[in-house]
C-alpha cells in the first residue's frame, strides 16, 4: 500500500499481540500487516477495542507486561524493534520515533512550566547548548502556532487552552525531529473546530518536516483529509485498507461503510441523521470462527458466521476482507 519509489520506513509483517488474565487470552491483535513509506500518512481507524492502540503502542515496544507480542516483525529501516536492544530502544524512542495521545497531560507535567519540560526534552534527544535549546524551544512553539512564544513558555501546562495544549505535546514530540509521530486519537477530546486546527497543523508540519505520522482514530471523517492511506481495524484484523480516496468513495466492507454513516461529517445537512453501527464490538477473550463482524452486519451470509473470508485485493492498493466482496469479484470474472 502506498506510493511507489518512496523509501520503505516501518513495515508491520503479521503482528499478532494478546494479553492474559484471569479468564484466559484476550486476542488484543490478530495478525495486522503494512507499509509505511516516508513522509506518509496512514490513519488507522476503528471502533474502540478494535486494536489501533494496541498495535501501534506494539511499534514501541509499550505493551503492557500483562500482553504479549505472539508472532509477527516491527520493521524499522529494515531493522526488527523487536528484536532490538534496550539501548537501541531508548534511542529510537523519542528519537526516531515520537508519540502524542489523546490526552496532552500524558506526554506534560502539571508543575512544571513548558520552558522547563521543552529544555528537558532537547537536553536529552539533542547535542545543542543552552542558548540553541532557548532559539529551538521559541521556533518549536512557533511551529505549532503558539503566538508569543517568549512569554507563553514561561507558562505551566493548565495556562494553555485543551488545544493549545496538544500544540504543546505536539512540539515536546518534535523536540527530537522524529521520522515517525504516531498520534493515538490526538483530537477526540477536543471540540469540532479546534479538531479541524490540530487536523491542519499535523498536516502543515508533515508537508514542512517530511515526517510520517499514524493517526489514530475512532472517527473516520476526521482523517480524511490528511491521510494518505486509512486501514480500518476491526476485532484486532484489518478489514480494509485503501488510499483515503478509495476508503471515503470506493469503500467496499459493511463496517467500512457502517462507521462512515456514524460519525457527523462537515458538511452534515441538518436533517441528515447519523446511523450508530447496532450492536457492540466482539469479547476478544471468546473470538468465534467467520467474520468477526458478522454478527452485526445487514450482509452477512451463511458463509461469513463459519469462515473468514480472505484479503480480495482490489488493485494495488486496495485491499477488502469480506465474502460480499469474494462473491462479487467471482461473479465479474465469471462474465
Ligand atoms: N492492558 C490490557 N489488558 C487486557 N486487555 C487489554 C489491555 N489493553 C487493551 N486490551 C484489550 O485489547 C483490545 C484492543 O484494545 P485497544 O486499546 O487497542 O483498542 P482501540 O481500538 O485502540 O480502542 P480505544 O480507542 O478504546 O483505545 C480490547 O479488547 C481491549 O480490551
Amino acid at each position: 500500500m502506498g506510493t511507489e519509489k518512496q523509501e520503505e520506513l516501518l513495515q508491520i509483517k503479521n503482528l499478532a499481540i494478546s494479553f492474559y488474565n484471569k479468564s484466559g487470552e484476550v486476542q488484543a491483535v490478530r495478525g495486522i500487516s503494512y507499509t509505511l513509506h516516508k513522509g506518509e500518512v496512514l490513519g488507522i481507524v476503528g471502533e474502540s477495542g478494535s486494536g489501533k492502540s494496541v498495535s501501534s503502542h506494539g511499534i514501541l515496544r509499550l505493551t503492557p507486561d500483562t500482553g504479549k507480542v505472539k508472532s509477527g516483525e516491527i520493521l524499522f529501516h529494515g531493522k526488527d524493534i523487536l528484536k532490538m536492544s534496550r539501548k537501541e530502544l531508548q534511542e529510537l524512542r523519542g528519537n526516531k520515533i515520537a508519540m502524542i495521545f489523546q490526552d496532552p497531560m500524558t506526554s506534560l507535567d502539571p508543575l512544571f512550566t513548558v520552558e522547563y519540560q521543552l529544555n528537558e526534552s532537547l537536553k536529552k534527544h539533542t547535542s545543542l547548548d543552552a542558548q540553541a535549546r532557548k532559539k529551538r524551544m521559541l521556533e518549536l512553539l512557533t511551529l505549532v502556532g503558539i503566538n508569543q512564544p517568549e512569554r507563553r513558555v514561561k507558562q505551566y501546562p493548565y495556562e494553555f487552552s485543551g488545544g493549545m495544549r496538544q500544540r504543546v505535546m505536539i512540539a515536546m514530540a518534535l523536540s527530537c525531529d522524529p521520522e515517525l509521530l504516531i498520534a493515538d486519537e490526538p483530537t477526540t477530546a477536543l471540540d469540532v473546530t479546534i479538531q479541524a486546527q490540530i487536523v491542519e497543523l499535523l498536516k502543515e508540519l508533515k508537508e514542512k518536516l517530511g515526517m510520517a505520522i499514524i493517526f489514530i482514530t475512532h472517527d473516520l471523517g476526521v482523517v480524511s483529509d490528511i491521510c494518505d492511506n486509512i486501514m480500518v481495524m476491526y476485532a484486532g484484523k484489518v478489514v480494509e485498507e485503501g488510499t483515503s480516496r478509495q476508503v471515503f468513495y470506493e469503500r467496499k466492507h459493511p463496517y467500512t461503510e457502517g462507521l462512515l454513516s456514524s460519525v457527523p461529517k462537515l458538511d452534515q445537512k441538518k436533517d441528515e441523521k447519523l446511523k450508530p453501527i447496532k450492536g457492540n464490538p466482539p469479547d476478544m477473550s471468546h473470538v468465534r470462527p467467520g467474520c468477526a463482524f458478522a454478527p452485526r452486519c445487514g450482509c452477512a451470509m451463511h458463509i461469513c458466521v463459519k469462515e473468514e473470508a480472505p484479503m480480495c485485493e482490489l488493485d494495488d492498493t486496495h485491499k477488502v476482507s469480506c465474502w460480499q466482496v469474494v462473491r462479487h469479484e467471482m461473479e465479474e470474472q465469471k462474465r
